[in-house]
């Protein structure tokens, strides 16, 4: 006997508690079976070893291996196992089993279960590793063990694949209960537990995240990853790999492969793994075999990495690291072989109607006549399903003059360009078809054609910025009939309602994004239905509506759940915009769900993408005080934004979230820097949100660096333009804006009426974010228009919050950054806990000054400076505030007044 193989397994370093597995195994009902089924390495032992263990349940481990499929070997470990757990439980059988043995399992069985007694405290026996068994004798043994148990035992199965012993009736009775590598996986929040438990070093959550998805959730990955990786540096570049394998997980999957594969196998495996899903007929296609059925069953019954798609038991695909490794072993093979496999997956999907794997294979054999094929017929249905980066895939492949010749392929190339911002090359798309096919067409169709590209047109006059050519050529579009692509008209009227938004036009922009909304939902252009609702999300931002957005953006959410829309890129718009509005209103947790959901959707598109998802995950690691976390964030964002072209509605939003942070920091020379690549802007042409925040910006940074006479007008400007165009967020962000300046400037009178505007605006926008990221002077202003009674009602009420939030937040600065103002003071004062000096020997307000700019770690000189008065002044208030705190330092000095703030401003 060896008593390895009864014993329960040690516990790996770095256990994580699995608790959501308690439920199956306290099962009320008790069950007969517990069947945990998963491929190698999803924690199927260590999982029921831990939560058996956190439960103080007994369980007899039995851990099987080949030579167990001897009937006489199975037989005496399992008593041993039971009798280990419970000494004496099967004596006799024991006895029996020494002496004269048994002359068959069904004998041993009969007296084992004959002899445990009929009620006891639960009791878990675990065979584990039952894949290895073989024998047919055994698996009947344990049927006849599963009718007879005795109801206190559960019986648990660790296994690679599903075992003989009658698992569908069970099911089907109820008498089993099952886990599979989906519930094994670790989810997200589990592998935060696990990585902060393992590693040294901090993982964004993002990183994280990626993690999971790629390896999904495979805990033998997560804990290489873990080993493999000593700084967040290398676990990142771990992840980022993983598309292209890793050397470690190859030798993971040849050292199971070895040993348990025919040559047909592997062969089957091999030609396979170029599918991403499969059922019976396409491996038979692909394989050129004829019993796809009985292929795909010998498959299942390797017990590798094969997911089922769903439950109907007819799909399934390979996990994809183990569809890389095979894909890797494929690329051995000759070329002819690769593209001959993958143009009979296209003939196969085709057959099942299934055009877009259809088109990704022939991409992938490269293919021209059989892509043209596919585009021709199903490229219009592509388009308003938004598949840009699939179409762009496909019209790669084909030569200049195809698409040219065919103005359809022309339309979709262009589109395709514009939407990667490559506007010459749409012109260049036009331009060659115009050449080539102006003296094919008849007059009507090129008209009709003309009218088409003036669509795209349209959109990159947009995107340029010129949106009264962009009114112009959308008009042209929406007097002809759309033919070659029937949603020429509804990007047209698109285009009409962004160009009307831009020009501060937000009623009538609103009218024809509805419009455009009902236009897209008659053509069935998913694609155009969600941008018409997100740009009505962003005009009724702009209006100061936010609710009013939110619920346009559920109207987009529940689209998407109707047709299932999960994988569009442009659902990343709607969680972004998702992201902003929960970020102004505090709702940080799902605020960076929302960014992050965004990230996950660009995956697939590539990281120049993901600028906007990083600079809401800024925003909120800096309302969450989180600084480093900010910075890789800030980082990040520029290093994207050096390296691209982006609108200057992502470059305002990117830039306010660097000021902020440089704000924070304190980081002058960044904001200088900042100022010499800025974008330029005029303040009288700023009728939109972007145009808006982009000037914003520079007051922005002019306040950082107290050049208040530059940030002046800048505001005050925007604030015109801003009345005018009823862009009710803007001015209520221009209001924060020139409330911070004019504290600044120390004119108290003209900073509380600006964020007196900017409390009521918020009654209607909600606004939170914007105020907060005042720091703490938003403390001071508030107190002093709540003291003075200048606020009342709603805005008091949401005054008093802004308080309370802006004391939680965590400030990355180390001093403390309010001032001793007036209002202040007098909170300090009237609070019971304050020293006895303060309130015996009142400071003057001179010397209330004088003490904060000690505090903030000013010298007399700069003291003297900054108060216009003459050295000799400072210090003699300076004496004057020693003595009558009876303090002889500055340091004390310094204690002090960090004592009395922190009272005020919390951590
Ligand atoms: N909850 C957990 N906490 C920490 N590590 C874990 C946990 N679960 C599994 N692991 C680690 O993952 C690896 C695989 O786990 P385990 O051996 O339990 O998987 P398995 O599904 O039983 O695999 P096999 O089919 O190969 O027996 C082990 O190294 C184990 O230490």
């Amino acid at each position: 006997m060896i008593g390895a193989k009864i014993s329960p397994p040690t516990p790996p370093t770095g256990l994580l508690a699995r608790e959501k597995f308690s439920d199956q195994l306290h099962e009320t009902e008790p069950v007969g079976l517990l069947l945990v089924h998963a491929p190698s390495g999803y924690g199927k032992t260590t999982t029921m070893a831990e939560r058996i263990a956190a439960l103080q349940a007994d369980a007899a481990w039995y851990r099987l291996d080949a030579q167990d499929n001897n009937v006489a070997q199975f037989a005496a470990y399992l008593a041993q196992a039971l009798d280990r757990c419970r000494p004496g439980i099967c004596q006799s059988t024991l006895d029996a089993l020494a002496s004269t043995g048994f002359d068959s399992i069904q004998n041993f069985l009969t007296e084992l279960l004959a002899e445990l007694p009929l009620d006891s405290a639960p009791l878990y026996l675990v065979l584990d590793d039952y894949h290895l068994i073989s024998n047919q004798e055994i698996h009947q043994a344990v049927r006849f063990l599963l009718r007879h148990l005795p109801p206190y035992v559960t019986l648990v199965l660790l296994t690679r694949t599903l075992p003989p012993i009658g698992t569908a009736q069970l099911r089907m009775q109820g008498r089993m209960l099952e886990l599979n590598a989906r519930d094994l996986a670790f989810s997200a929040d589990e592998a935060q537990i696990y990585f902060e438990q393992r590693l040294r070093y901090e993982v964004s959550r993002e990183s994280i995240e990626r993690a999971v998805r790629r390896v999904e959730g495979w805990v033998s990955a997560l804990q290489l990853l873990a080993s493999s990786a000593p700084t967040s540096i290398d676990f990142n570049n771990f992840v980022e790999q993983l598309q292209e394998g890793s050397q470690h997980l190859f030798d993971y999957f040849d050292e199971l492969l070895r040993s348990s594969l025919t040559p047909e196998q592997r062969t089957f495996l091999l030609r396979t793994s170029i599918l991403d899903r499969f059922n019976a007929f396409m491996v038979m296609r692909v394989t050129d075999d004829s019993d796809g059925q009985a292929l795909l069953s010998s498959l299942l019954n390797l017990g590798l990495f094969v997911i089922p798609l769903d439950s109907s038991g007819l799909w399934f695909r390979y996990h994809p690291l183990f569809a890389t490794y095979l894909r890797h072993l494929l690329s051995c093979s000759t070329h002819e072989q690769v593209l001959h496999l993958h143009q009979r997956a296209s003939d196969a999907w085709l057959e099942l109607e299934q055009y877009e794997d259809a088109a990704r294979h022939a991409v992938i054999a490269g293919d021209a006549g059989r892509i043209t094929h596919i585009l021709l017929d199903q490229g219009r249905a592509f388009f308003t399903q938004g598949q840009f980066t699939m179409l762009q895939r496909c019209l790669d492949a084909l030569d200049r003059s195809i698409v040219a010749n065919e103005p359809i392929l022309t339309l979709l190339r262009a589109w395709v360009a514009q939407s990667q911002y490559k506007f010459d090359e749409v012109e260049a798309w036009l331009a060659a078809a115009e050449a080539k096919l102006e003296e094919n067409l008849s007059a009507d169709d090129l008209r009709t054609m003309h009218s088409e590209f003036s669509a795209v047109r349209a959109q990159v006059a947009m995107n340029y910025g010129d949106s009264s050519r962009a009114l112009a050529l959308a008009n042209e579009a929406l007097d002809h009939e759309a033919r070659y692509l029937p949603t020429s008209k509804v990007a047209a009227a698109s285009v009409m309602g962004e160009a009307l938004f831009v020009q501060g036009h937000l009623k009538d922009a609103l009218v024809r994004m509805q419009e455009t909304e009902q236009m897209a939902r008659a053509h069935g252009a998913h694609q155009n239905v969600l941008w018409a609702l997100c740009q009505q999300s962003e005009i009724s931002v702009a209006q100061g509506f936010l609710q009013k957005a939110y619920n346009i953006q559920d109207r987009a959410f529940q689209y998407v759940e109707d047709y299932q829309l999960y994988q569009l890129p442009i659902l990343e718009f709607l969680h972004r915009i998702r992201s902003q509005i929960m970020w102004e209103w505090h709702l940080l947790d799902n605020a960076e769900t929302c960014a992050l959901k965004g990230i996950e959707i660009l995956e697939a598109q590539g990281e120049r993408w993901y600028v906007q998802s990083y600079i809401s995950l800024a925003k909120v690691a800096q309302s969450r005080g989180r600084q480093s976390l900010s910075a890789d964030y800030v980082q990040k964002i520029q290093k994207m934004l050096a390296c691209g072209d982006y609108h200057l509605d992502w470059l305002a939003n990117a830039h306010t979230t660097m000021l902020a942070y440089w704000e924070a920091v304190r980081d002058t020379e960044s904001v200088q820097r900042w100022l010499t690549i800025a974008p330029a802007y005029t303040v009288e042409t700023a009728t939109n949100h972007f145009q808006q925040c982009n000037a914003r910006n520079w007051a922005r940074a002019y306040i950082s660096l107290r050049q208040l006479e530059k940030a002046q007008p800048i505001l005050e400007g925007l604030q015109t333009v801003a009345e005018r165009f009823g862009l009710q967020t803007d001015l209520n962000r221009n209001h924060i804006a020139l409330a911070q300046l004019h504290w600044q400037k120390e004119d108290r009178e003209q900073a509380q009426y600006h964020l007196a505007r900017a409390l009521r605006l918020a009654s209607t926008t909600g606004a939170v974010g914007s105020f907060l990221r005042m720091g703490k002077v938003l403390i001071v202003i508030l107190k002093a228009l709540i003291n003075e009674q200048r606020i009342e009602g709603m805005e008091l009420q949401r005054a008093e919050r802004l308080i309370q939030l802006a004391k939680q937040q965590r400030d990355f600065s180390k001093s403390i950054r309010i001032t001793l103002d007036e209002a202040i003071i007098q909170d300090i004062i009237n609070r019971p806990d304050v020293p006895e000096l303060i309130r015996t020997s009142p400071l003057t307000r001179r010397e209330w000054q004088i003490l904060s700019l000690i505090h903030a770690g000013l010298s007399n000189d700069q003291i003297a400076e900054q108060l216009k008065v003459a050295g000799t002044t400072v210090k003699t208030h300076i004496r004057s505030l020693y003595q009558k705190q009876n303090i002889t330092k500055r340091s004390e000095a310094i204690e002090l007044a960090r004592d009395l703030l922190s009272k005020i401003q919390g951590e």
